[in-house]
Parts: structure tokens; C-alpha cells; sequence
């Protein structure tokens, strides 16, 4: 490298610069934002991650390996698959809950942190080293408590041995903020967002997933970028250096940023679109598609698995196991053969980024029959979840009719000594032990054959004609009823207006 570049550029580049034999400043801030130089790590995974032992696609479906391998398809979009920041590594952490005096109705300060060591414990290599509850009147202000509290925090927190990073449970803290504390404490310091995002990074396995996760991250690009140029900044001034381009150091990484999150925002679009495609092509094959959708950790992997027989599914005890929506074909007692989608959980508190970011793969809740909405009832919070499942569901602007016709399952019932129902609409099951699914599904049958117009007919068919093996082919055939004295049979079906309009005009009555 050469020996005029400033200080600013050595430091920005130490990651990229070892690999570049064709160094030049602009080519190295380019790479440095692009992944190409990562792709190893990508494949390998970031060490601190826990990954799942099954890929999402092996085992599953038809339906869901020829349509994740659709969306897979896109050569083009590896260059874009960063890493992101660099990986964060083995943590011991302490948890600081700040507990705001809040006249919402909210989840009591001990639930939060239990929440919060969940988060924490979902990660590998991460332990809690102790967790600390901490009032404060204005969790807004700059370093969050008043000069007593923070005071305290700071001599318990360089009492902890060994300790690695402090997790700040907080939606977001300000980069000043975050600056500040890590200073005073000596060790790095976490928001719920750059927790997530990290569980986020661990579990995703689909290129969308990963695409939607290097978008989130790029607000935690901008916000380093800040960082490190207003340090240098402090230093020598350096990011005022202009560069090749006429620009300064901090102008080109800006733009680099912004042309990375534009390709990264068309490259999903690209997928909405092949997304959409795969979606008319079920709608043409007319499988009702059942959401399955509730808080993380509840339960949804578990039932469908249970109610699919799906073994390519891994439900684990843990937070955001679930990232990539994926589609399982399964049975109703009316013989009727439907896609279950596996959805990503709820959170409180989620980052709305993230959710943003994730919306492409909510359009196809939108776009699907019926919604269940799973509840761990064992969970102390379970109504609170229950509330913050059905506000985020209401601000994603689905159609009324699904938004009324909600399934509510009660699960995880086995592990309530006296389950008492109390609320009379919904099914209480145990998806792991495999109690009330006929119910379940005998629900989950009346609404879907109501929610999609779906027919149940009985047709007299001339059995030396086609009609038999054509209904077999566009409708559910429950049962055939032979009369052998004339060579018909009365054939129980159900059938959608659509099939029934094409059968009438091929086989008029
Ligand atoms: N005791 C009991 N445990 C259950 C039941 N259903 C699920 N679990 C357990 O709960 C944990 C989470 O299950 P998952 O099916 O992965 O939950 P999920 O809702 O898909 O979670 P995310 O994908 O992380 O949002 C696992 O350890 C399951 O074995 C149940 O009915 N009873
Ligand atoms: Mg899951």
C-alpha cells in the first residue's frame, strides 16, 4: 500500500487491502462493501452462530423444494449476499433492562429480561452472565439513566469477570449513545436490533432471507461508517481526503452504500416477482394455503410438522428458528390437500426495520386462505403475545375476511397441570405430543372450505366416460359410490366454483 495514504484509508481497509494485488483506493472501498471477498466466510458460517443440522429444503414437500429451488435460481444475486459486519464472535454478557415508568399495558420488567436472556442464550457461544433491572425515568435520554443509576450500573458492570458486552434491551440506542457507554464500560455494548439482526444472520437459510437480512444491515453499515470517519475525523481530519473521484472518503462510501441497498431492494423485487409467479402457479393448481403465524418460539414448526408428517422440519427450542417462509403439503379430513406456510415468529419490540425488511415474505400471508394463529398458552405472557401478534397482524394490511376468520390454537396444553378453555372458539392441542389435531383440523376444514367457496357436491357419473378420472384430477374426491346395475357411480366432491363452472361447460348436466 502505498506510503501517502492516509491513516483513514489503511485502517478502513485492513480487511480488503491483503487481497487486492490491484489496489486502488475506490476498487478497495468497493470490496469492502461487497461480499465477493467474503464468500468463503458466508458459506462456512460466521463462528457464533448456531446453525440448524437440516437445511430448510432437505426432506420437504414437492411443493416446497421446487419452489424454494425457484427462488434459489438466481446466480446473479451471490454478490450481494455480504456478510455484513464483521462476526461477533463468543460473548459473556450482562443484560441491563431499563424499566420506564410506562402507562401502556406491557409485560412486567422480569418477563422483558427472561425475553431478553432467551435472545441471548439463542446464540452460540453467548452466555448471560447476570442480568440487571434498572429504573429510569427517560429511557430516551442520551445515555439512558440519570448520573446515580448509571453510576451504579458502571461499578457492577467492571465487577463482572471476564465480561465481553453489555446487552442494552432497548429497541435502538443512538450511535453517540452506544460510542459513549462502550467507553465507559470498556466492552462492547448491544441494542435488541443488532441481537436480532445477529440471530437473524445465524438462521437464515435462503438467499431471500439472507438478502432481506444484508438490507437491515445496511443502517448498521451507515451507522459505522459514521463512527469510524467521525473518529478519524477527530484524529487528522481524514475523511475530508478527497479520493479519485473528487469525492471525499466519506462521500464514496456513501454512495458505495447506496448503490449496494439499491441493488439489494431490485434484487428482491426480482424475487417478489418470481414470488408471485410460484404464487398464481398454486393458485392455478388451487391448494387453499393455510399462514400459519404467532409468537416466536410457540410452536408453528412443531404443528405443521405434526400436521403434515413433514420430518425435513426442525423445530427447535428457540428464538427465530424460522426465518424463511417455506410451504407443506398436508391433508384435511375432507380428503382436501392443502399448503401450510411456515411463517417467521413475533417479537416484541421487533426493530420495524426488520420487519421492513421482511415484508416481501409477508405478502404471501396476504395472499393466503386462512390464517392460524398459534399460542403458547403455558407461556406466562401468553396474552400479552396474544395482543401484540394480532396489532402487527392488523397493521399488515390484510384483507378483512382473513383478518376475521382467524383459527386460534391454544398449544403446549400438556404442560398446564388444569388447562381450563377459557376462551370457547379456540382448539387446545399439544403439537409435540400430538393431542386434539383431529379437531384441529376438522376446524381448520369447515372455515377453509367456507373461506375459499369450495363446493361439497355429489355428481351421478356415467363410469365408462371421463368425468370420473377428471374429477379426480381438478376437484377432491371424497368418496365414489358404485352402482353396478347401470355402470354410474354417485362421486362426493368437493370442488371450487371455478372447477365446477369447467366441468359443467365439459360434462353439461
Ligand atoms: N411441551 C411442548 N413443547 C412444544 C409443543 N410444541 C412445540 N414445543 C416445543 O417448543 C419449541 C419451539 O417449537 P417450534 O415449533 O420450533 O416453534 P416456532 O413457533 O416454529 O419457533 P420460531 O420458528 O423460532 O418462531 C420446541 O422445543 C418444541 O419442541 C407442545 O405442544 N408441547
Ligand atoms: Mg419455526
Amino acid at each position: 500500500m502505498g506510503s501517502r495514504l492516509p491513516q483513514l484509508l489503511r485502517r478502513g481497509l485492513r480487511i480488503a487491502a491483503p487481497l487486492l494485488p490491484d489496489y486502488s483506493p475506490e476498487l478497495c472501498c468497493r470490496r469492502l462493501l461487497s461480499p465477493v471477498c467474503h464468500t468463503r466466510a458466508l458459506r462456512t458460517g460466521a463462528p457464533g452462530c448456531r446453525f440448524p443440522d437440516g437445511g430448510f429444503q432437505r426432506g420437504l414437500g414437492k411443493e416446497n423444494g421446487e419452489e424454494n429451488a425457484a427462488l434459489e435460481e438466481m446466480p446473479e444475486l451471490e454478490e450481494l449476499l455480504a456478510p455484513g459486519p464483521p462476526p461477533l464472535g463468543a460473548q459473556r454478557v450482562c443484560v441491563v433492562h431499563p424499566k420506564s415508568p410506562s402507562k401502556l399495558p406491557r409485560s412486567t420488567a422480569e418477563l422483558q429480561v427472561a425475553e431478553a436472556v432467551a435472545l441471548i442464550n439463542s446464540l452460540q457461544n453467548w452466555t448471560v452472565l447476570d442480568t440487571v433491572i434498572l429504573s429510569t425515568k427517560a429511557p430516551d435520554r442520551k445515555l439512558i439513566f440519570g448520573k446515580g443509576n448509571l453510576q451504579l450500573l458502571t461499578e457492577k458492570i467492571k465487577e463482572l469477570p471476564h465480561l465481553t458486552a453489555v446487552f442494552m434491551n432497548v429497541e435502538r440506542l443512538s450511535p453517540v449513545t452506544k460510542k459513549e457507554l462502550e467507553e465507559a464500560w470498556g466492552v462492547k455494548v448491544f441494542d435488541r436490533y443488532t441481537v436480532v439482526l445477529h440471530i437473524f444472520r445465524c438462521n437464515a437459510r435462503t438467499k431471500e432471507a439472507k438478502l432481506q437480512i444484508a438490507l437491515a444491515e445496511i443502517p448498521l453499515l451507515r451507522t459505522n461508517l459514521r463512527n469510524e470517519v467521525s473518529q478519524l475525523d477527530q484524529q487528522r481530519g481524514g475523511s475530508r481526503y478527497i479520493m479519485g473521484s473528487g469525492e471525499t472518503f466519506m462521500e464514496m462510501q456513501h454512495r458505495l452504500l447506496k448503490e449496494k441497498e439499491l441493488k439489494i431492494r431490485n434484487a428482491l423485487e426480482k424475487l417478489k416477482r418470481k414470488r408471485r409467479l410460484l404464487r398464481t402457479e398454486r393458485r392455478k393448481r388451487e391448494f387453499p394455503i393455510i399462514s400459519v403465524m404467532g409468537y416466536t418460539n410457540c410452536g408453528k414448526t412443531t404443528l405443521i410438522k405434526a400436521l403434515t408428517g413433514d420430518s425435513g422440519l426442525q423445530p427447535r427450542d428457540q428464538l427465530f428458528a424460522t426465518l424463511d417462509i417455506t410451504a407443506h403439503a398436508g391433508h384435511l379430513p375432507s380428503n382436501l390437500e392443502v399448503l401450510y406456510v411456515d411463517t417467521i415468529g413475533f417479537l416484541s419490540q421487533l426493530p420495524h426495520d426488520l420487519i421492513e425488511s421482511f415484508s416481501a415474505t409477508l405478502e404471501d400471508v396476504a395472499c393466503s386462505d386462512l390464517i392460524v394463529h398459534v399460542r403458547d398458552v403455558s407461556h406466562p405472557e401468553s396474552t400479552f403475545q396474544k395482543a401484540r401478534v394480532l396489532s402487527v397482524l392488523q397493521n399488515l394490511n390484510l384483507p378483512s375476511h382473513l383478518l376475521d376468520s382467524i383459527v386460534e390454537v391454544h398449544n403446549k396444553v400438556d404442560l398446564i397441570e388444569r388447562y381450563e378453555p377459557v376462551e370457547p372458539n379456540a382448539i387446545a392441542i399439544s403439537a409435540l405430543l400430538g393431542h386434539g389435531l383431529e379437531d384441529l383440523k376438522e376446524e381448520i376444514d369447515k372455515t377453509i372450505l367456507q373461506a375459499t367457496g369450495r363446493n361439497i357436491l355429489t355428481v351421478k357419473v356415467n363410469l365408462s366416460g371421463p368425468q370420473l378420472s377428471w374429477l379426480y384430477k381438478e376437484a377432491t374426491v371424497q368418496e365414489v359410490d358404485v352402482m353396478p346395475e347401470d355402470g354410474t357411480a354417485n362421486v362426493k366432491v368437493i370442488i371450487s366454483n371455478s372447477a365446477l363452472g369447467r366441468y359443467k361447460k365439459k360434462f353439461p348436466w
